[in-house]
């Protein structure tokens, strides 16, 4: 929606302003979505600008409110603005889950064999590896490379990505938006975040301990996949929990398309397995991409490294890895052990964000950067278009 005729210059001027306004979950500029019911100015230049939102008091009304009064006061002849906020019939929420859906169903599946979205699952042999740390610092940082990016939470037992966001605080996680059937994940740091931790109700996550059987587990999954509105992505990180469980079986074959990484500390163990899991990957017909090595060389005080986990480990699984089949599976790179990174995540203010500079971050942004720079190969798959007639 625009300006409607006969507007004035200072109402086409806050229609324009209003145009920068996105909501903050889908990421959409508010008068495309239609939530923008009327803009007048008066001639003393006061705006009086009278939006829809879909709930009342949904997790980001205050942003959209705050956001369009900023807007439409900065426009060029306003001298203030009020916003008057309404909510929509059900009428017009039906229009506008249309409008964010653009016309396609949700289900089935939104990243099927044929979508274009890069679908890459985050997998380590054993757990505390920084695998969540790695997936939430790499899924921040390709967003701000400009990509949509969408994170699904996928270890059940050990849920770290909404802490790790900036989405959990004092037990209460960030709740995604439910519009009819239509689920809005939360975005954090641009990054459209769904996890186990936000289906909780009003149960502390640090207290909560999920025991879901196997089926469970697969159908959470499936839902995730399939409900969840990301939208167009360019990028989908899985966070999967450690090891060859039940998880990885599900997302193996709900997502045989997915791209693997793999995570492992420069240690013997650490690595054994990250082997593992990464064949049991294979089995499913996923492709591993590349080894990440974690916990790498702490930089000592002075100017030496101690090796706490020894080193080798991510050169070693990436060797085993290799083979005549499958092609050379590179070492992605390795990120050191630092302070900075882990209390950066322990506030929810990713270090490749606020600290760019930490040794850590920035090994994880050349990671993000050859990850990117990969691209997915798109041989053998449909594109979806065929010969005019
Ligand atoms: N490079 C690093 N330097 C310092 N601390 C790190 C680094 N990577 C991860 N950590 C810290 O190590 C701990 C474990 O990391 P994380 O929770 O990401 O591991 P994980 O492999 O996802 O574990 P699990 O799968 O068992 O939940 C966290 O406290 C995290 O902040």
């Amino acid at each position: 929606m625009s300006a409607p005729e006969g507007a004035s210059a200072a109402e086409r001027a806050v229609w324009e302003a209003l145009g920068r306004v996105r909501d903050p979950e889908i990421l959409r500029p508010i008068t495309e979505l239609g939530m923008v019911d009327e803009v007048r100015v008066d001639a003393a230049g006061r705006a009086r600008v009278a939006i829809s939102l879909t709930i009342a008091g949904c997790p980001a009304a205050r942003r959209i409110e705050e956001d369009t009064r900023a807007a439409a006061g900065g426009a060029a002849g306003v001298t203030g603005a009020e916003v008057v906020v309404g909510v929509m019939t059900p009428e017009e929420r039906r229009a506008f889950t249309e409008r964010v859906r653009g016309g396609r169903e949700t289900r089935p599946q939104q990243f099927g064999p044929d979508s274009l979205t890069r679908v890459i699952a985050v997998t380590s042999g054993k757990g505390g590896v920084g695998k969540s740390s790695l997936t939430a610092s790499l899924a921040v940082a390709l967003a701000a490379r400009g990509l949509a990016v969408g994170l699904v939470d996928a270890d059940v037992f050990g849920f770290s990505i909404p802490g790790i966001l900036g989405l959990s605080r004092d037990g209460r996680t960030e709740q995604p938006t439910r519009l009819d059937d239509l689920i809005l994940p939360p975005v954090a740091h641009g990054v459209k975040t769904i996890s186990i931790g936000m289906f909780l109700g009003d149960q502390d996550p640090r207290t909560t301990a999920v025991s879901w059987r196997g089926p469970m587990l697969h159908r959470t999954i499936e839902q995730f996949l399939r409900d969840v509105w990301f939208g167009d992505l360019d990028v989908l990180l899985l966070d999967l929990p450690p090891g060859t469980g039940d998880i990885a079986i599900s997302v193996g074959q709900l997502l045989p398309q997915a791209e693997v990484l793999v995570i492992t500390t420069p240690q013997e163990a650490a690595a054994d397995v990250a082997v593992r899991s990464a064949l049991v990957a294979r089995q499913t017909g996923q492709r591993v991409i590349g080894v990440v090595e974690n916990m790498a060389g702490l930089p000592g005080p002075d100017g030496g490294v101690i090796e706490v986990f020894g080193t080798g480990g991510g050169a070693r699984v990436a060797e085993r890895l290799s083979d005549a089949e499958h092609g050379d599976v590179p070492l992605l790179g390795s990120v050191p052990l630092s302070p900075g990174f882990r209390e950066a995540g322990d506030r929810g203010a990713p270090a490749v964000l606020a600290d760019p500079a930490d040794p850590a971050a920035a090994a994880v942004l050349t990671i993000a950067e050859r990850i990117a720079g990969l691209g997915r190969g798109l041989s053998g798959r449909s594109l979806g278009i065929s010969p005019a007639p």
